[in-house]
């Protein structure tokens, strides 16, 4: 450190099965270097069965206290070594402290002490809560409460040192996807049902393994071969329910523990990183960060990797005690925040065990963009690449190619793109018999993951949207739904206009269904396209969806799903 006192923060984590506790000093809490950290963690083993609330609230009943002197004392022998705690206060705080507050932290080997504010588990939140107000009453130093979703997400961004990258966090009871825009991250897609730990742990749990599942399933996968099983991604979102029935299915049905193991992981880590290369897409960002305990999962990196190399994307995971719940993390976030003077009162320092990533203002950050359009990158003067294909545009027609993917395990990539070729073509041309302005199919080979089309519009809906074009979309989405089958990604790039049509393009994640859930689904995609796509996006949304009410035979039952999608509580 160099002369100036550094800043130091004691951080406190429990959300749920980690007892932790962190010390954290910086000479500049925005750059990844001239820093150090301690954590202590005392983890929550269940005997049995998977984490339970009571006994998670007892562990850190029992193990904070414990966890809090660990780094209180730290904090206090790096105090004495870089002068004593009354040494100057550091440079560059934004804060400005009364003299009460100068006193106090005079005698205080830290500046603040932060925490984990939710989501997560009532009973442990609360303690972990009533810690970290003793602590920060006892040093006379202010709180911070720290969103642990996107500390999960800081930690990554922090130690790559990149700027504005798009978030994977894969941990226990969440899975999304998130990237920064006007002061927010937004959630750009998530799980549908279970996080993804949890879901590897309930099918461990049918096995009657011990809690924690994933890494076990990671050690068994190494000996096995690959099953075929159900894969659901929904434009950026995904759930893991249809796989995990057919896991443990599949595990009854006498097929081989370690292949399923194998088959799971290749489906499942598939889909986040499809979403993922989805997210880098539509943000236009060249830069990925990993998070969150199933991080730690070596298949999951790889796979990450490779789907970042392949488009000239930079990836960074952290080290595995920053990904599993750790107080490093939140002692990291917790920095920037007090240095942003982004501290709370004791008053409103209620937990939150609900608390979303997207309901954070995002103090610590200047408030840039993603390279807003997004555009497919441009090959050259006739070829696009889009998320997932390749679209040649000559004389009229396009050619697209489903390219392979080299992360995706070479029968599921097989798979994929031939169903998702043929589906194409097929509510490609459905949607135009029922009256959907859809361009017309010239050829399809789905062997070959290739169609031909006539070549529509002359731009899409990101450059332009407008509310009667949004209009057009409700009211197309009403028709393809009342035929009985989805879109499966309507997003504002998969709308292409001209001076007169709105056409919808881009079936390939489409197929037949009557459930009000999955026609929700479709409008929910649309609704985050746009959140992500336009500044003002709620009346663009309220307008769609009164197109939909208009147009639908029967919009109740959707708008109600629709409803409970969006305001479904995502930590189960
Ligand atoms: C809200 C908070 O309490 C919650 N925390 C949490 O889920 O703990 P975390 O440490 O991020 O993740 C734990 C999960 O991570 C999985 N896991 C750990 N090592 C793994 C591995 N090698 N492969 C796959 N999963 C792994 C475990 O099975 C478990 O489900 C969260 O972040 O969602
Ligand atoms: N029929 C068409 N007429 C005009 N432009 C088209 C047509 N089909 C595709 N495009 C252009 O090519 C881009 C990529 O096509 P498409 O969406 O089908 O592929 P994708 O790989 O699934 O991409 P994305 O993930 O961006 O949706 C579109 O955003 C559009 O600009
Ligand atoms: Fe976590």
């Amino acid at each position: 450190m160099d002369g100036s006192r550094p800043l130091r923060v004691l951080a406190i984590e429990g959300t749920a099965w980690a007892a932790s506790a962190a010390v954290f000093e910086t000479s500049d809490p925005t750059r990844p270097d001239d820093e150090r950290v301690e954590i202590y963690t005392d983890a929550y083993e269940p005997d049995s069965g998977g984490i339970h609330p009571r006994e998670a609230a007892e562990h850190m009943h029992e193990t904070i206290p414990e966890v809090v002197a660990n780094a209180r004392e730290t904090a206090r022998e790096w105090a004495d070594e870089s002068g004593g705690v009354d040494a100057d206060s550091h440079d560059g705080d934004a804060r400005q402290p009364s003299d009460d507050d100068r006193r106090s932290r005079e005698a205080s080997p830290i500046d603040a002490v932060a925490f984990s504010r939710g989501p997560g588990l009532g009973p442990c939140l609360r303690i972990v809560g009533t810690a970290a107000r003793a602590t920060a009453q006892r040093f006379g130093v202010p709180l911070v409460g720290v969103n642990h979703m996107v500390a999960h997400l800081e930690i990554g961004r922090h130690r790559s040192g990149f700027d504005s990258p798009v978030c994977l966090n894969a941990s226990g009871a969440n899975a999304h996807i998130l990237g920064y825009r006007n002061g927010r991250y937004r959630v750009l897609g998530e799980t549908m049902d279970t996080g993804v730990g949890n879901a590897i742990d309930k099918f461990t749990r049918h096995l009657g393994w011990s809690h924690p599942g994933g890494p076990k399933v990671e050690q068994r996968a190494r000996d096995g071969e690959f099953v075929d099983l159900p894969y659901v991604v929904k434009g950026m979102d995904f759930s893991f329910s249809g796989i995990m029935s057919a896991a443990k299915q599949a595990v009854d049905d006498g097929e081989a523990v370690e292949d399923v193991c194998f088959g799971l992981q290749e489906h499942i880590f598939a889909m986040l990183t499809e979403v993922s290369e989805r997210a880098l897409s539509l943000t236009g960002s060249g830069q990925l960060v990993l998070g969150g305990g199933v991080a730690q999962n070596d298949r999951l990196r790889e796979m990450l990797r490779e789907m970042c190399d392949q488009r000239g994307a930079d990836f960074y995971a952290p080290e595995p005690r920053f990904l599993r719940d750790n107080a490093g993390m939140i002692a990291v976030l917790g920095a920037k925040m007090y240095e942003a003077g982004d501290t709370i009162s004791i008053e409103d320092s209620a937990i939150d065990s609900n608390f979303r990533p997207d309901q954070v203002p995002v103090t610590w950050r200047e408030a840039d963009d993603w390279t807003a359009d997004g555009d497919s990158v441009r090959l050259d003067d006739t070829a696009v690449q889009g998320a997932e294909a390749t679209v040649t545009i000559e004389d009229g027609t396009v050619s697209k190619r489903r390219n392979p993917r080299a992360y995706r395990h070479d029968r599921l990539d097989s798979r994929l793109r031939r169903e998702r070729t043929r589906l194409e073509a097929r509510l490609t041309s459905q949607a135009r018999r029922v009256g959907v302005p859809t361009p017309v199919v010239e050829d399809v080979d789905p062997d070959r993951g290739r169609l031909v089309f006539e070549h529509v519009g002359d731009r899409d809906l990101r450059a332009n949207p407008t509310e009667s074009r949004v209009r057009a979309v409700g009211r197309h989405l009403a028709t393809i739904h009342d035929a009985g089958f989805v879109h499966g990604d309507p997003t504002t790039r998969n709308v292409r206009l001209s001076a007169d049509r709105t056409y919808l393009i881009d079936f390939g994640l489409g197929y037949f269904t009557d459930d009000p859930e999955d026609y929700a689904m479709d409008l929910h995609v649309f609704d985050q396209s746009l959140t992500g796509t336009a500044d003002d996006s709620d009346s663009l949304i309220a307008a769609a969806r009164e197109a939909y009410r208009a147009s639908s035979s029967d919009p109740g039952p959707v708008l109600d799903s629709l409803e409970a999608i969006e305001g479904r509580g995502r930590y189960q």
